[in-house]
């Protein structure tokens, strides 16, 4: 880690020409799963069903408990490959007078996404995230999500969230499909700023995290 941080510290700033958008541009990888993607397994030690899944970052803004402004969501294991989410709307978290910023909303859906990782004890980013805005979610809601895996294939993960507003019952107000990608811990440790992964890898309990991850039978 220390020498492809030393690497990325030192390199020369280069300059980055703007994208010129055009028929060349790959196309994106569509959110449905191929033919020949595979069912998702549940990792044998993965949490039980109910369990509260916790935080994988107390920094992160999605689900850690060390940003005052952050969601705060809490997910729990579902019985197969899913999970089930809570994220109550606050003030700090409005676009419009009393109402929830979609890009806040798009983050409930990608932090409830993220965490099926623990199911499968993989680490994935997100890919792609196309989101569908139902229905206006107010402030003090509590959005309840629930997220799938619907197939794997290689390193893609192909994933579905909905969030319903007042209970698990309740009218669909935000609906998402994303692909998310299978990544080693290094993806974090190459690109993530030096004064925060030191700070995470000075911690027992991050570093604990991360490695129920890594651990694939
Ligand atoms: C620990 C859990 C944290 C959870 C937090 C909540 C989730 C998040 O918000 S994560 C943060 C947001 N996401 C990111 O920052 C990711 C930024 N992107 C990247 O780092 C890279 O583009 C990355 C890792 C996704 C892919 O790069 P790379 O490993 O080089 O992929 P590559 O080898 O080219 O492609 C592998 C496969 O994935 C596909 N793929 C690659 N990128 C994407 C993409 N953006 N969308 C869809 N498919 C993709 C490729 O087509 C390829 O498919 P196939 O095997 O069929 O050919």
């Amino acid at each position: 880690m220390a020498s492809s941080l030393a690497r990325r510290l030192g390199a020369p700033v280069t300059a980055v020409g703007s994208a010129h958008v055009s028929a060349a541009q790959p196309s994106k990888t569509p959110l449905v799963p191929p033919d020949d993607a595979v069912a998702p397994v549940r990792h044998p030690e993965a949490p039980a069903p109910g369990e509260l899944l916790g935080s994988h970052y107390a920094q992160c803004f999605g689900c850690g408990g060390e940003q005052p402004h952050g969601l705060h969501l809490e997910a729990r294991a579902g019985e197969g490959v899913n999970v089930t989410a809570e994220f109550t709307v606050r003030t700090a978290h409005q676009g419009a007078p009393g109402l929830a910023h979609g890009g806040v909303l798009a983050t409930a859906l990608d932090e409830t996404l993220g965490s099926l990782g623990w199911l499968m004890h993989v680490i994935a980013v997100t890919g792609r995230l196309e989101t569908e805005f139902v229905a206006p979610v107010p402030v003090d809601t509590v959005l309840h999500l629930d997220a799938r895996v619907t197939g794997v294939h290689g390193r893609k993960i192909y994933c579905s969230a909905t969030g319903r507003i007042g209970g698990p019952e309740g009218p669909v107000a935000v609906r998402a499909d994303a692909v998310f990608i299978e990544v080693k811990v290094e993806h974090f440790l190459d690109n993530g700023r030096n004064e925060e992964i030191q700070a995470a890898m000075s911690d027992p309990d991050q570093v604990r995290r991360a490695r129920a991850f890594e651990v694939n039978p």
